[in-house]
C-alpha cells in the first residue's frame, strides 16, 4: 500500500494518529500521569514522580493524585468527564502547562483520566509563562500588604452588654453597611479605634485596607504627605521616587482618621475635597487622582468649640457629623466592668480572677484613661500578685491616682434643706470642678481651659472650695 492510498483508510489513519499522538506528547512531555475513576494514581512516568520529589514512580502507584501533585485537578476531569485543554499547574520547580483528558470505556462511560504537562511548549510560551509569574508576584505581595492592612478587631471585640454599650454597638453595626462617613466621639480609651475596625470589618469595604493616621502623632510639616503621598522629585533624597499617601493606600476600603481635632486647619480644607470632590493632588504634583475611600474620623476633643475658637473648619465637621456615635466612659457604664475585666485577663493569658470587693472597688473608680487605663491596672495586678485570686488591694496599689467615681455625678440644682444661695452656689461650683477635674485626668490646666477659666483662677477657686489637686 503507498502512502497517499493507506491515508484514504480513515479507521485506520485515525487509530494510528491516536496512537502518535500520545506517543509524541508523552514523549515529550515532561510528564504524564494516568488516574483511575477513585482519581488514584495507577501510572506515571518516572520523570514526573522525579519533579514531584519521588525516588520511582512506582511509589505514586495507588496514591490520591494530590497527595502526589499538589493542585491537580485530575479529579475533576474525572467527575466531570470534561478535559482541561490547557491550564498552568505549579510544581516545586516553575510551573508546567497542562493538558488533562478523560478515558472513556468503549460503552463511553469515564473510567480515569490523564495528565500531560506539556514541557518543549514552555518555551514557545515564555512570554505568558513570565507575565503569569509576574502575576503571581503581584497577587502575593497585594496579598501580603492587604493582610498587613486587615483589621484586627470586629464587634465581638467590642464588649458591653450595658445599656450604653449596646446602644453604641447598635449604631456602630447599623452604619457598617452606609458609605458616609462615621464620627466617633469620646473620651480617650473608650474604644473608638476598635469600633472603626468592626465597622469596616463588617461593611462591603472589609476585603480592602483599613488604613489608619493619626493627627496628633505626625509632625504637622509632614502630615499632607503621609496623608496625600508625594510625587515623583517632589523631593531629594529617600522621597525622590516618589511616595503613596495614607489615602491612595486605603483605596477602596477605610481610611480612620484618629483625633481629627488636631488637624491643622490648611489640610483640613484638602479633606473637605477629598470629601466632596473624590479627588486630591499628591504633594508636588499636578496630577489629580481619584479617591474612592470611607472615612472614620475620631476624636476625643470638643468640635463645637474648637470650632468657635477657629481651629475647626465647621464645613468640615457638617461633612464628617452624618452618622455621629458617642462612645460613653467607662465610669458611665459600670455593668460592664465584670465582663470586660474577665475579658481582659482572658487576653492577657492571665490565670488571675478578682474577689466581689476588687470588682467593686474596679466600680468606684472613675477611670479617665477608660478601658486602656482598666486594661493596665488589671495588667499590673497580675504582675504583682502571686495569688491567683486579685483583691481590693492588690487593685488599689495598681490604680495608682484613685479618682472616686461619685465625684462625677452632674450638678444637682436641686436645693438642699435650709441651704442659703451662697452655700448652694459653693457646692454647684466644687461638684462642677470636681467633675471637669476627673473628665481631664485630673490635669488643672486642661480642666481651666475646658471651663474657659484662667489657670490661677482655677486654682484660687480650688483652695477657696477645698479641693485637692491630686483629683
Ligand atoms: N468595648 C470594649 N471591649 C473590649 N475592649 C475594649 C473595648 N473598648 C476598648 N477596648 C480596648 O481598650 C483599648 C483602647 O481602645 P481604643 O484604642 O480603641 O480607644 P480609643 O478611644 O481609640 O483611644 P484614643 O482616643 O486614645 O486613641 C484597646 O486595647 C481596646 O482593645
Amino acid at each position: 500500500m503507498n502512502p497517499t492510498e493507506s491515508l484514504k483508510d480513515y479507521k485506520r489513519v485515525r487509530t494510528l494518529a491516536i496512537r502518535s499522538l500520545f506517543e509524541i506528547i508523552e514523549q515529550s512531555s515532561e510528564g504524564t500521569v494516568i488516574v483511575d475513576r477513585d482519581a488514584n494514581i495507577v501510572w506515571m512516568n518516572e520523570r514526573y514522580a522525579r519533579r514531584f520529589g519521588l525516588n520511582s514512580a512506582q511509589e505514586a502507584i495507588g496514591r490520591a493524585c494530590e497527595s502526589v501533585i499538589p493542585g491537580s485537578l485530575l479529579r475533576e476531569v474525572v467527575r466531570t468527564g470534561r478535559p482541561i485543554l490547557l491550564d498552568m499547574q505549579d510544581t516545586p520547580k516553575e510551573p508546567l502547562v497542562v493538558m488533562r483528558l478523560p478515558i472513556h470505556d468503549s460503552a463511553g462511560a469515564v473510567i480515569g483520566a490523564i495528565g500531560f504537562a506539556l514541557f518543549d511548549e514552555l518555551r514557545s510560551l515564555s512570554p505568558m509563562l513570565k507575565r503569569y509569574l509576574s502575576m503571581q508576584e503581584e497577587l502575593a505581595s497585594t496579598r501580603s500588604l492587604l493582610r498587613a492592612r486587615q483589621t484586627k478587631y470586629n464587634f465581638a471585640h467590642f464588649i458591653g452588654t450595658s445599656n450604653a454599650g449596646l446602644e453604641v454597638k447598635r449604631r456602630a453595626r447599623r452604619s457598617a453597611s452606609a458609605d458616609s462617613p462615621v464620627l466617633l466621639l469620646g473620651e480617650t480609651g473608650t474604644g473608638k479605634e476598635l469600633l472603626a475596625q468592626a465597622i469596616h470589618s463588617a461593611s462591603p469595604r472589609a476585603h480592602k485596607a483599613f488604613v489608619s493616621i493619626n493627627s496628633a502623632a505626625i509632625p504637622e510639616s509632614l502630615l499632607e504627605a503621609e496623608f496625600f503621598g508625594t510625587a515623583p522629585g517632589a523631593f531629594t533624597g529617600a522621597d525622590r521616587k516618589g511616595r503613596a499617601g495614607k489615602l491612595q493606600i486605603a483605596q477602596g476600603g477605610t481610611l480612620f482618621l484618629d483625633e481629627i481635632g488636631d488637624m491643622p486647619l490648611p489640610l483640613q480644607s484638602k479633606l473637605l475635597r477629598v470629601l466632596q470632590e473624590k479627588e486630591y493632588e499628591p504633594v508636588g504634583s499636578n496630577e489629580v487622582l481619584q479617591s474612592d475611600v470611607r472615612i472614620i474620623a475620631a476624636t476625643s476633643m470638643d468640635l463645637e468649640a474648637a470650632i468657635k475658637r477657629g481651629e475647626f473648619r465647621a464645613d468640615l465637621y457638617y461633612r464628617l457629623n452624618v452618622l455621629p456615635i458617642q462612645v460613653p466612659p467607662l465610669r458611665e457604664r459600670l455593668d460592664d466592668l465584670p465582663a470586660l475585666s474577665e475579658a481582659i485577663l482572658e487576653e492577657l493569658r492571665s490565670q488571675h480572677e478578682l474577689n466581689h470587693a476588687a470588682l467593686d472597688l474596679l466600680r468606684q473608680h472613675a477611670w479617665p484613661g477608660n478601658i486602656r487605663e482598666l486594661r493596665n491596672v488589671l495588667e499590673r495586678a497580675a504582675l504583682l500578685s502571686d495569688d491567683l485570686v486579685l483583691t481590693a488591694a492588690d487593685i488599689r496599689t495598681a490604680i495608682g491616682t484613685f479618682i472616686p467615681v461619685t465625684h462625677t455625678a452632674s450638678p444637682s440644682l436641686e436645693p438642699l434643706p435650709q441651704e442659703t444661695f451662697s452655700e448652694a452656689r459653693a457646692r454647684f461650683d466644687r461638684q462642677l470642678i470636681e467633675t471637669t477635674l476627673v473628665q481631664c485626668g485630673g490635669k488643672v490646666v486642661e480642666a481651666a481651659e475646658r471651663l474657659g477659666l484662667g489657670r490661677s483662677t482655677l486654682y484660687k477657686k480650688m483652695v477657696a472650695l477645698g479641693i485637692a489637686e491630686s483629683q
